[in-house]
């Protein structure tokens, strides 16, 4: 036992000194040397050629570093032994990510590539400006070097579409508004957000079908238009006015424009908006990808027809935004309004939804909604069968056959006499939902009550012909509600 222990110290011994040799007639700098000449014939010989893409490059944080994480994270399966989770700010998704320095095997046009997650712990860091994670990471791409040129720069694109995809997907969408008062935030941005979760589709929209159809075709044309605005040169963006009396849906209709197009909206009060270069600011600091809407604009714009101002002033500039509510003034003008929507300062993003909503169009200046500005003009009408086929559907889970044929006809018949606006209809299936078949018949009875009122105070053409003393007159007669039907009749005339 004791000349084996002699032994062990003897051949330790040796090794130290071999070692101390090594260090000493082979400096690190030449075994560095070495290491690389030998991994560069190495690299000559291998039919494969690699790709480091570190997380951070030089101070920068690699955008293709994250792209390439999220897009692994795509299809690695549960059922590896050992995955990375994380979940992003702002996410209600949980990304699965590859743990430290595991492989995986990814096939892009018939070519096999392997990529490997590197994690190597950083050396302790003297004085930095701004210091660095403690972990190296990158990925390695090792692909075969007679493929390099037919894949990699396609596939790389490829990746980061594909991440810009899964970001949005998982991360829920945002409601922006503008701060109070013009102020900013503790980063300096001008707008405020919170998580955006209304529940408003298309499917649950009640509009005309076939108007349905052709918004959400009109819209997805807009996101799938990229190289059509690039090949005519124009600006990537879209103008919609929703108009229409209140409760007819304006506002659902632009949460289902969101959430059917995965865009953040961003939600502009111009009564707090205090001059054109301010809005000019919050114009820049919008996203891609986004709706930019100004609701009842009318209200918040001192916008009348340009022809009946023009005697009283030519000039654009001198027409401002009024604060409306507090009667506070400032200087944002139409100009500001229309450069903001369609000047040069418009196309400093890209993919972006102007959506304006009124509930008296007849009041907006026709420079604001003319083609480039606003390109899709929807009206959002009161109740007909087709969408109160589709509340009966939402609110009760019916479809025509459950209905009685007697109720159904009796229906079919009042709707439209009755005027009634969505969400008069979604008061009433609200309340009922334990017993549908008592929601049904209050509904009838709610309608067919307005359609004779509607009756008693003159026929709509009356109603949208007769002037200003008349429709006072018939205020104080008629039930609520009904000069409100006259006044949204008028701007279904000037649709037309
Ligand atoms: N077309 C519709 N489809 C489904 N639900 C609707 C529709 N219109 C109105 N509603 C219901 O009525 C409520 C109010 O609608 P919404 O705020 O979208 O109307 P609006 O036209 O924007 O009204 P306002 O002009 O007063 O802002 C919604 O929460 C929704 O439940």
């Amino acid at each position: 036992m004791k000349e084996y222990w002699n032994s062990l110290a003897s051949l330790l011994g040796v090794l130290a000194f071999s070692h101390s040799l090594l260090q000493l007639v082979f400096p690190p700098e030449l075994r560095l040397l070495s290491l690389k000449f030998l991994s560069r014939i190495f690299h000559l010989f291998s039919s494969y050629c690699y790709f480091d893409i570190t997380e951070i490059d030089g101070v920068n944080t690699n955008e293709l570093y994250n792209a390439v994480q999220i897009y692994l994270s795509s299809f690695i399966s549960l059922n590896g032994n050992r995955l990375s989770l994380t979940r992003a700010l702002n996410s209600s998704a949980t990304t699965f990510g590859q743990s430290n320095n595991d492989c995986i095997v990814d096939t892009f046009g018939g070519v096999t590539v392997v990529w490997e997650h590197v994690v190597i712990q950083r050396q302790s860091q003297t004085f930095v400006w701004r210091p660095f994670p403690e972990e190296k990471r990158g990925f390695t791409l090792k692909i075969k070097k007679k493929d390099k040129s037919l894949i990699l720069h396609s596939y790389l694109d490829y990746i980061m579409e594909k991440s810009n995809e899964i970001r949005r997907k998982n991360q829920d969408r945002l409601l922006y508004t503008n701060s109070r008062g013009g102020s900013l935030d503790s980063r300096g941005h001008p707008w405020e957000s919170v998580p955006f979760k209304h529940p408003s589709t298309f499917d649950t929209l009640a509009i005309d079908p076939d108007n349905k159809r052709e918004i959400m075709d009109d819209l997805k044309d807009f996101a799938d238009g990229q190289s059509f605005y690039h090949k005519t040169g124009r600006a990537w963006k879209r103008g919609y006015l929703l108009y229409g009396p209140p409760g007819t849906g304006k506002s659902s209709m632009i949460a289902a424009m969101a959430n059917y197009l995965s865009y953040d909206i961003f939600d502009l009060e111009l009564t707090e908006v205090h001059n054109n270069s301010e809005l000019r600011k919050l114009l820049m600091k919008t996203s891609s990808k986004s709706i930019i809407v100004i609701e009842d604009i009318d209200c918040s714009v001192n916008l009348t027809n340009r022809k009946e101002k023009k005697n009283k002033s030519n000039d654009l500039e001198t027409r401002h935004v009024s604060g409306v509510e507090d009667g506070v003034n400032s200087t944002v003008t139409l100009s500001g309004l229309l450069n903001f929507t369609d000047g040069l300062w418009s196309c400093c993003g890209s993919e972006r939804i102007f959506v304006f909503t009124t509930n008296h169009v007849e009041k907006l200046d026709p420079a604001l909604l003319r083609s480039g500005r606003v390109d899709k003009h929807v009206y959002m009408s009161y109740c007909s069968y087709p969408t109160l086929k589709i509340q009966l559907k939402n609110y009760l889970g019916y479809d025509e056959t459950d209905l009685d044929s007697d109720v159904l006809n009796q229906l079919v018949d009042v709707v439209s006499k009755a005027e009634m606006t969505p969400a008069d209809i979604s008061e009433i299936l609200i309340k009922k939902q334990s017993c549908n078949h008592k929601a049904v018949t209050e509904l009838l009875e709610a309608m067919k009550l307005r359609a004779d009122n509607n009756l008693k105070c003159g026929s709509l053409g009356e109603r949208e012909n007769s002037s200003d003393e008349e429709q006072e007159k018939r205020a104080l007669e008629c039930p609520k509600g009904l000069i409100l039907n006259s006044l949204a009749r008028k701007k279904r005339t000037w649709r037309r």
